[in-house]
């Protein structure tokens, strides 16, 4: 069995990868960091040190790694015989990697079964906007997409911290982990993952992970970050942030618990152990990594602006939530090219256009004069 992953970073070496592994894959690697892919060419093998409680190394071994810009031809020839294909190198990225991924499935052999597509991104239905960027670079002369490959939608999570300079390829990962999939369009024959779990809706369950888990890690990372914080457990240690975080979840569990169904008292308990998650003293877990690309987090669908509009939509006001959004409009991190975008955005648009371009809410929709007061707000600041 053979499964090519387009992202050899922190989540693609330190859980998708790894799981792959575990459960009898040969992976092939596919990254355009050309020194992390030759050290992994050159490499037998890499450590995953699961660090936390019931701390653990795991030996990921038997890859293989290719360039996907300068080996394109090569990794082509390896989709069109492999059995799985993941990615794990960004929401915004998917449109890159696509039309490699079509060009592999116009090649496969006809006797093949259908390759299993599956995006590992933080993003709800991150495989569906995979599916739709592979299908604009299909050419219909090979034959019907559908007809060789299958699509899955699915969750992960693990904390993936970045890598201490000079660990190499291995990485530390926190002990926890949850790769959730979609069984519903592999028609009985899902791959076997033994690692992963197969739902048969898996809304809910994106939905729970990104309005919970990232979104109190991106209200750590922005409240950590303007309070001068480095670490996400030093933000969490410190009371104002954790309290403000804890008000945050407050809000995701009541839109999640009236949206789902989820039994509130199972909804507490996930954000007890995911605020546990965030506390671990073991992850070099840093605000800015976890805050990395303020513009994507503030999108229409993603951690703030998603729950905090439907809560709104709901005739619920949400506080906490804008007072998160209003920290993100703070995280000025010059190494980072969209907070460095933002705050251009901030200078040269008025309240309203920056709304409209940072989180496409339309001027009618019941949250978008609290989003434009914290605009606002911002802009008077300079
Ligand atoms: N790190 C985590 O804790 C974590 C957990 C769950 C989900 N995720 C999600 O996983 C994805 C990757 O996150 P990460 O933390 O591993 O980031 P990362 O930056 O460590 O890894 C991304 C990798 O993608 C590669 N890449 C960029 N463009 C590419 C292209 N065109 N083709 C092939 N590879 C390309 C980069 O070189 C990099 O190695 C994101 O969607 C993130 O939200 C991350
Ligand atoms: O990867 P992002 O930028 O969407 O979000 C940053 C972190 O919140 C994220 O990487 C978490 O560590 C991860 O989602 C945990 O499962």
């Amino acid at each position: 069995m053979k499964a090519v992953h387009f992202g050899a970073g922190n989540i693609g070496r330190g859980f998708v990868g790894l799981l792959l592994h575990e459960a009898g894959y040969e992976v092939v690697f596919a990254d355009v960091a050309d020194a992390l892919i030759s050290q992994l060419a050159e490499a037998s093998s890499y450590d995953v040190h699961e660090v936390g409680e019931n701390p653990a190394v795991k030996t990921v071994e038997g890859f293989r790694a290719l360039n996907s810009a300068t080996q394109e031809a090569a990794v082509v020839e390896e989709i069109s015989t492999a059995d799985v294909v993941t990615t794990a190198v960004g929401p915004h990225i998917l449109k890159f990697v696509a039309p490699v991924i079509a060009r592999g499935l116009a090649a496969r052999p006809a006797e093949l079964p259908p390759l299993q597509i599956m995006a590992c991104e933080n993003a709800i239905n991150a495989t569906d906007l995979l599916h739709t960027e592979i299908r604009a670079a299909w050419d219909d002369s090979a034959g019907d997409l559908d007809a060789v490959a299958v699509f899955a939608n699915t969750a992960v999570d693990r904390i993936v911290p970045n890598q201490a300079p000079g660990q190499g390829l291995d990485v530390t990962v926190e002990t926890f982990f949850e790769w959730v999939i979609d069984r519903t369009p592999f028609k009985g024959n899902a791959p076997v993952i033994p690692g992963a779990t197969f739902v048969d809706e898996l809304g809910p369950y994106i939905e729970r992970k990104l309005f919970t888990v990232n979104t109190g890690h991106a209200s750590a990372a922005y409240f950590g970050y303007a309070a001068g914080l480095e670490k996400i457990s030093d933000a969490m240690a410190d009371p104002a942030v954790a309290a403000k975080v804890r008000a945050v979840l407050e809000e995701t569990k009541e839109l999640l618990v009236a949206k789902h169904g989820f039994v509130e008292a199972e909804q507490e308990a996930y954000v007890q152990k995911i605020l546990s998650r965030f506390t671990n003293p073991h992850l070099p877990d840093t605000v800015v990594r976890v805050g990395r690309a303020p513009l994507r987090k503030l999108g229409r669908h993603e951690r703030f602006v998603g729950p905090a509009a439907e809560l709104a939509e709901r005739g619920v006001t949400p506080v906490a939530l804008l007072e998160a959004m209003s920290a993100a409009l703070r995280f000025d991190d010059g190494a980072d090219d969209e907070a460095v975008e933002l705050a251009k955005l901030l200078s040269e648009l008025d309240a309203a256009a920056v709304v409209e371009r940072v989180t496409e809410l339309t001027p009618t929709h019941p949250l978008f004069p609290a989003v434009q007061k914290l605009v606002e707000d911002r802009q008077a600041e300079g």
